[in-house]
């Protein structure tokens, strides 16, 4: 029958999660407030399993701290055709909208998250109830010292193109028992419905925000060093934004799809004495590699920091 899944915080994270999750729902079990104006083209949906399907929500909210958020939201969400009742927002109201919930997604900034879930009646609003939390640097242990013993806490990173369906989310390794295993399978349907899912050991949390949580914003400084590239050598910004953003998903497609290592891509393009070796060697004359690899390091230890009182 579905579940309430409140996002606790619902900024650009909680819209691009809401958003890439409403998408995956198949239509026609849902109920009528939240059915979209138009429908889906078929087959872009990913049915969610049958009515009695107990892994998929069926009730959406969202806490925002300002009114001026949540007319901010009301606007994002019904540009993507969900009805304005489908997700019901609450401002300032957090203790409430968790009271009717049965998954809370903590989406919040990562120095809020203590005051929040110190607000009178939190603790008891979330006993027994799983909160998954997508902060950076802030560790389970650190949560699980700010709500009750009951509540069960497990840690996400997604990125935004979760929006779009495209996702990458880590997620906590769940400790193995009977009671966890709803709880696995709640987690894998909200990120698997919305990208790539998959369950890492909490110590390698920094190493992933840095490098999937944060890499969208580092591949598009690649993204648009290769347009910039093509523009400067006469080709139309527009056109040179498509040619590179199509390279670089159908070269990622070519590892994540049919298997290729990178270097075996490489190799198969770098023809002798041709172009390609000529612009590798001024990559690597920039020390593109080490740069790269460095800038993970660096955004992995700040990562570290972001949970910690003294170096927010
Ligand atoms: N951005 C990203 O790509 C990623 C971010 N993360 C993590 O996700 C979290 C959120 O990031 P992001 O979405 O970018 O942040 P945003 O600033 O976009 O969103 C934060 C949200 O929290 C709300 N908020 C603030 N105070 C309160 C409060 N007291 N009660 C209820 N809601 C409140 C804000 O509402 P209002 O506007 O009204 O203040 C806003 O909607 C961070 O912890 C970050 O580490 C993880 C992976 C990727
Ligand atoms: O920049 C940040 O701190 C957050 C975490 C990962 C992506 N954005």
């Amino acid at each position: 029958m579905g579940y309430t899944l409140c996002v606790l915080g619902c900024g650009n994270m909680g819209i691009s999660i809401f958003s890439g999750v409403i998408d995956s729902l198949d239509v026609s079990r849902l109920p009528n407030n939240l059915k979209k104006w138009e429908s889906h083209t078929p087959g872009t949906m990913t049915p969610t399993g049958s009515p009695s399907d107990n892994t998929a929500p069926s009730r959406f909210l969202a806490c925002v701290r300002r009114e001026v958020s949540a007319g901010k939201l009301k606007g994002v969400f019904a540009s993507m055709g969900v009805l304005a009742q489908s997700i019901e927002i609450f401002v300032s109201q957090n203790v409430q909208a968790v009271q009717q919930s049965d998954v809370v997604l903590l989406c919040c900034k990562p120095q809020l998250a203590h005051s929040i879930l110190s607000e009178s009646g939190m603790k008891e609003a979330l006993d027994g109830k799983l909160l998954i939390s997508i902060l950076a640097g802030v560790t389970i242990s650190q949560i699980s010292g700010w709500v009750l013993p009951s509540t069960k806490v497990i840690r996400a990173m997604p990125n935004t193109p979760c929006k779009i369906r495209e996702g990458m989310t880590v997620v906590s390794t769940i400790p193995s028992s009977s009671s966890e295993e709803l709880d696995g399978a709640i987690i894998l349907k909200i990120f698997s419905s919305i990208g790539r899912c998959r369950f890492l050991d909490e110590k390698h949390f920094d190493a992933c925000t840095a490098l999937s949580g944060s890499g969208p914003a580092f591949a598009c400084i690649f993204l648009e060093a290769m347009a910039d590239g093509g523009v400067m050598m006469g080709l139309p910004r527009a056109e040179a934004l498509e040619l590179a953003s199509q390279t670089l998903q159908g070269t990622a497609r070519m590892v994540l799809q049919a298997g290729q290592h990178p270097a075996q891509i490489r190799d198969a393009v770098t023809t002798p004495g041709g172009c390609t070796i000529a612009g590798l060697l001024a990559l690597e004359d920039g020390k593109v590699r080490s740069t790269i690899a460095r800038c993970i390091q660096i955004a992995t230890e700040r990562a570290s920091e972001l949970g910690q009182p003294t170096k927010q």
